[in-house]
This record gives structure tokens, sequence and C-alpha cells, in this order.
């Protein structure tokens, strides 16, 4: 099975160009002050101005405003919002109304009873996002490099296209794959040398990995 992988977090146009060359179908842009992996509008333009055709340009957001939301788009060519906070399946549906793009809605899970609110979320969303849950207290929803126990999604049914997120790492992702049949992936940190600091290398590997799992 070959998976298709969002790669989450750029900040630099020569990491662009590595996700753009190695095959990755998404690329992610953070738009959350708190993240060290944060761009600016200006730099996520920018950014986003150097992928080529065929790689689709996700906008991670965090609980945002309609402004924020006006802002980014006014500037960023985005292809998909990433609605990675406490947005409610009604403000969902009201972004994906107001923007006229796809949405994908991140839902974090650490046991069984977290995988209740999907269903509300995939009436509503164009794509689910299956996270590990942040531990109480974490400055970042996401982008924790923690992962859930897969067994808790394996034989699941999805009604909509849905990733699979959270502490992914070249090692793992084929296994990840083989465990809860995920067709798409999402790493931000397992493919860093440091935070915010993404690494050609790893990425490249993630991207393998995932393909020939
Ligand atoms: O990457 C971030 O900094 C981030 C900040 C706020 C919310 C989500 C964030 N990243 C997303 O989190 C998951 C898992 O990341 P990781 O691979 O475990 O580091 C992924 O979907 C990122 O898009």
């Amino acid at each position: 099975m070959t998976a298709r992988v969002k790669i989450c977090g750029l900040t630099r146009p020569a990491h662009v160009q590595a996700v753009a060359e190695c095959g990755a179908a998404y690329a992610g842009f953070v738009f959350f002050a708190k993240s060290p992996r944060n761009v600016s509008i200006a730099q996520a333009r920018d950014l986003a101005l150097t992928l080529k055709p065929g790689v689709a340009k996700v906008g991670l957001v965090v609980n945002a405003t309609n402004d924020e939301l006006d802002a980014i788009l006014a500037e960023v060519p985005l292809d998909m919002l990433q609605l990675h906070g406490k947005e409610s399946p009604a403000r969902v549906a009201e972004i994906r109304a107001r923007y006229g793009l796809p949405v994908m809605k991140a839902v974090g899970v650490a046991d069984a009873a977290d995988l209740d609110q999907l269903a509300a979320y995939e009436a509503v969303a164009d794509q689910i996002l299956v996270d590990a849950k942040a531990p109480k207290g974490a400055d970042l929803p996401g982008g924790n490099g923690l992962s859930f126990d897969w067994t808790l999604i394996a034989d699941r049914k999805w009604s909509k296209p849905w990733m699979l997120a959270g502490g992914l790492t070249p090692e793992n992702v084929a296994l990840a794959i083989e465990k809860t049949g995920a067709t798409q992936v999402d790493v931000s940190s397992g493919v860093e040398a440091a935070p915010g600091q993404k690494d050609d290398a790893l990425v490249r590997a993630f991207v393998a990995a995932a393909a020939y799992s």
C-alpha cells in the first residue's frame, strides 16, 4: 500500500523544495504563534509560491477567528485548511462555507471514548485528521511527537477521507499504516533535527517508508 504523505510545519524554502522533490502530496504551514514551526503570513506566501503544482498547500490554524483566516487567505494560496483546535462541528461547517476550501478537522485520541466525536466531524469536514491527544497543559495541541494506540482505530469504517498523525517517524510509519489501514499520513516533529528544523534526509526517508509499506 502506498500512503499519501503530508509534511507539516515547513519554515524554509529548502524544506519546501525537499518536500516537493520526494513526492509528498501535502505541504503544511503552521499559523500558531506558540509553535516552533509558526510562520508569518508573508513567509507562508513566499513558501507556498515556491511549491510546484500537485503538492497541496495546507494551512494549519488553531481556533482561528474569521479576521485571522481572512488575513491568511487574502495572501496565501492555500488548497486546504487544517483546523487543529477546539473548533465545534458547527464552526467547521461555517469555515468551510465561508471560504469555499476543503477543511480537515483534527481530532485528538487517547482512548476509545475520544472516538465518539468522530461522527459529528465526519458529517461536516472534508477530511478527518486522527492525531494523538495532547497532554493536559501542553503548549501545543499537536506537533508533540506523541502517538496513540493505533489498535483503537484498526477496524474503523470511515465515511470521509482521513489521515493518521501523531508521533510518526521514518521508523514506525510502515507499522502504523499496517495497523490502521491509513492511506494518508501526516508528520511534523518526526522528520526534524530540532523543533522547527526539518531534516531533508528524514523527510525523504519518511516518504519512502510510507510508499513501500
Ligand atoms: O506542528 C505543530 O507545531 C503543530 C502546532 C499546533 C497544532 C498542530 C501541530 N502539528 C500537527 O500535529 C500533528 C502531529 O505532529 P507530530 O508528527 O506528532 O509532531 C500533525 O498533524 C501536525 O500537522
